[in-house]
C-alpha cells in the first residue's frame, strides 16, 4: 500500500520526526535516496545541484555530499536560506570540501552545460503559488538547460507544482513549473505526481520511504494506492462445486432507441469478470454481443422495475449505460430495493443526492461529475481527491471518479487506482466498467472492495489490450483481456 501525502501531512511528519529528535535523519535518508538514484541516473560526469531556501533545497545539500564523498564532480548553485537543517546541511557541505556560488538564470545556463545531470531542489511541498518572478527566471533557465540536453531530476516534486493540484500554475505567461525527467519523492506519492498535466511534469517517479514506523505515515495520509498485492486477496474464488447462482446474477438496466451498445458492453464486462448469469433489461432492442448475454425487451421498463418482487431481484445491478431521459426516475426505484447497484452515465444525476446506499456505487467520469456538483469539468480534474470526496459527501455510498488514475471514495476514506493506458480514453469503456463492478458485486464484495478492484483488473485488462490494439483499443478488447487481468493480479 502506498501513502499519498498532502502538503499538510509532510508538515504533521515533519513535526513527528521533530519531536522525535528524528527530522535531520529524515533528511539525510531523503538526501541518500536521491543521491542514489542521480548515481544509477548519471555514472560519470559532472552533477549540478540547484538549492532554495526550504529543507528541499537542504536535501540538495545532503545529495552534493554525498555525490563528493563517491568522487563525483558536484557543483552546487543556492539560493540564501533560514532554514536550520537546510544551514546545518550546507555547513557539512562545505566541511567536506564542497563550494556554494549564488543560484541565477545566468549561473545555472553556465553551468547546466557540461553537466551530466541537474537536481532540482528549489522547491518542494512548501511552495505556495504563484512562483514569484525572481523564480520564474531560473525555472526558465533549468527548462531551457534541459532542452539543449540535460536530464533533470526533482527532488519530492518538479519545483512549480503546487503538490494537491493536476494542473501546473499560472504565472503571467513565464514559465512555471520545471520539467522533471525523473522525480523522487520522499514517504509517499503526491498527487500532482499522479493526475494530469502536473503528473507530466514529473518523467518518472521514484518512491523513496523514510525510515519511520508505516503507522506515521499512513496516520497523516490524505489517500493510498493499493498495490497488486494489495487487492489479490480480493478476488474471489469459486470451489469445484460451484454453479451458476453461486457466481451472482447481474442485471443490466440500460439503452434506449440510439443508444443500444452500452449495455452490451456492460453486458459483456459482467461475464468476462465472472457474473454466473447476466440478463439485459432494455427499453430498445439491444445487439447481440455474445450468446451467454440474456436480453430482455420491455416497452414499460418502469412498470417491469416497479413489479418486479423481491424475490426475483437480482444479486446486483448496473443501470444507467444509455438509459435515456427517464433514468433518474428508474434509479430511484432501484435503489429503494437497496440491492447492491453500480450507477453510471445516464443514473448520474443531481437529483439522487443523498440517495446512496452503503452497497452502492456511482461511476462518474468528469463530466458527469462535474454536472453531479454543478461545476465544471475543469475544476474536478484540477484536484480529483477533492471531487471524489465532493461526490462521495452529495451522493453517499462509494464512488468512482473516473480518469487515469481514477480515485474511489467512501466516507472519509480515498483510494487512487494504478495502471492503464490512454488508450482507454475511448467511447464504451466505462460501460464495459460497469459490468465489471457489477459482477464483482455480485460474487459477494463489499462495494469498496469490487470498486479498487474493479478499477485495477479493468486497467489491467485496458494495459493488456493495449499491446495489440494502442490507441486503437476498443472497450470489448478491454472486456476480453479481463481473465488475463485476473490471472495477472493472482499471480502476484
Ligand atoms: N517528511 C517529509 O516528507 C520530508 C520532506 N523533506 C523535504 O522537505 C520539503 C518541504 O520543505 P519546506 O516545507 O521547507 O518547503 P520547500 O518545499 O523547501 O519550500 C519552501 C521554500 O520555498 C519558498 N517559496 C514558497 N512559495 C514560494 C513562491 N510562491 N515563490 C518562490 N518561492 C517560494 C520559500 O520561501 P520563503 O517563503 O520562506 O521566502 C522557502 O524557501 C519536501 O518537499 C522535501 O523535499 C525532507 O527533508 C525529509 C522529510
Ligand atoms: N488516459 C487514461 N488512462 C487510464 N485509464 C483511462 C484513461 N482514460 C480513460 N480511462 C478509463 O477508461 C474509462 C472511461 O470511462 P468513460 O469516460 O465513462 O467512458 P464511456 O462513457 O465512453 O463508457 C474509465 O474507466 C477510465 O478510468
Amino acid at each position: 500500500m502506498t501513502a499519498i501525502l498532502d502538503p499538510e501531512g509532510v508538515r504533521a511528519l515533519d513535526a513527528r520526526l521533530e519531536r522525535a529528535g528524528l527530522l535531520d535523519l529524515a533528511m539525510e535518508d531523503a538526501g541518500r535516496a536521491v543521491a542514489d538514484e542521480a548515481g544509477r541516473r548519471a555514472p560519470a560526469g559532472p552533477v549540478l545541484l540547484l538549492a532554495g531556501g526550504g529543507a528541499n533545497g537542504g536535501d540538495a545539500f545532503v545529495v552534493a555530499r554525498h555525490l563528493l564523498t563517491l568522487g563525483r564532480d558536484v557543483r552546487v548553485l543556492a539560493l540564501p536560506s533560514t532554514h536550520p537543517l537546510t544551514r546545518l546541511n550546507r555547513r557539512r557541505w562545505h566541511a567536506v570540501g564542497g563550494h556554494t556560488r549564488p543560484l541565477t538564470p545566468a549561473a545555472l545556463a553556465r553551468q547546466a552545460g557540461g553537466a551530466a545531470l541537474v537536481v532540482d531542489g528549489l522547491l518542494g511541498t512548501g511552495f505556495r503559488p504563484p512562483l514569484r518572478p525572481a523564480l520564474a527566471g531560473v525555472v526558465a533557465a533549468l527548462n531551457a538547460a534541459r532542452s539543449r540536453g540535460a536530464p533533470v531530476l526533482a527532488i519530492d516534486l518538479p519545483s512549480g507544482l503546487d503538490a494537491t493540484q493536476a494542473t501546473v500554475p499560472e504565472a503571467n505567461g513565464a514559465e512555471s513549473s520545471v520539467q522533471a525527467d525523473v522525480t523522487v519523492t520522499f514517504a509517499g506519492l503526491k498527487a500532482a505526481l499522479l493526475f494530469g498535466d502536473a503528473a507530466a511534469r514529473s518523467g518518472e517517479v521514484v518512491l523513496a520511504p523514510l525510515r519511520v514506523p508505516p503507522a506515521w505515515v499512513a496516520d497523516v495520509q490524505v489517500a493510498e494506492q493499493p498495490g497488486d498485492l494489495d487487492l489479490a486477496p480480493l478476488l474471489p474464488q469459486r470451489t469445484a462445486a460451484a454453479h451458476k447462482g453461486m457466481a451472482g446474477r447481474v442485471w443490466v438496466v440500460g439503452g434506449h432507441p440510439g443508444t443500444t451498445g452500452a449495455p452490451a458492453l456492460a453486458g459483456l464486462g459482467a461475464l468476462r469478470a465472472g457474473a454466473g448469469l447476466v440478463t439485459l433489461h432494455s427499453a430498445a432492442e439491444v445487439p447481440l454481443v455474445t450468446p451467454e448475454l440474456m436480453a430482455q425487451r420491455h416497452p414499460d421498463l418502469a412498470a417491469f422495475l416497479r413489479d418486479t418482487p423481491a424475490a426475483r431481484r437480482p444479486d446486483a445491478v448496473a443501470m444507467g449505460m444509455g438509459l435515456g431521459p427517464d433514468a433518474a426516475a428508474l434509479a430511484l426505484e432501484v435503489l429503494g430495493w437497496a440491492v447492491p447497484t453500480v450507477l453510471d452515465a445516464d443514473a448520474l444525476q443531481p437529483e439522487l443526492a443523498g440517495r446512496g446506499h452503503a452497497a452502492c456505487l456511482w461511476t462518474p467520469h468528469p463530466g458527469e461529475a462535474a454536472r453531479l456538483l454543478g461545476t465544471s469539468a475543469a475544476g474536478i480534474t484540477r484536484d480529483p481527491l477533492a471531487a471524489a470526496r465532493a461526490l462521495q459527501d452529495r451522493l453517499g455510498g462509494v464512488v468512482v471518479l473516473k480518469g487515469g488514475p481514477s480515485v474511489v471514495a467512501r466516507a472519509g476514506e480515498l483510494s487512487v487506482s494504478r495502471g492503464g493506458h490512454p488508450g482507454m480514453a475511448s467511447a464504451g469503456m466505462g460501460d464495459t466498467l460497469s459490468g465489471v463492478l457489477a459482477a464483482l458485486l455480485g460474487q459477494g464484495l463489499g462495494a469498496w472492495d469490487a470498486a479498487r478492484l474493479g478499477v485495477r483488473l479493468h486497467a489491467r485488462a485496458g494495459e493488456r489490450a493495449a499491446v495489440r490494439f494502442g490507441y486503437g483499443l476498443g472497450a470489448t478488447d478491454v472486456a476480453h483481456e479481463l481473465g488475463g487481468a485476473w490471472a495477472d493480479l493472482r499471480g502476484t
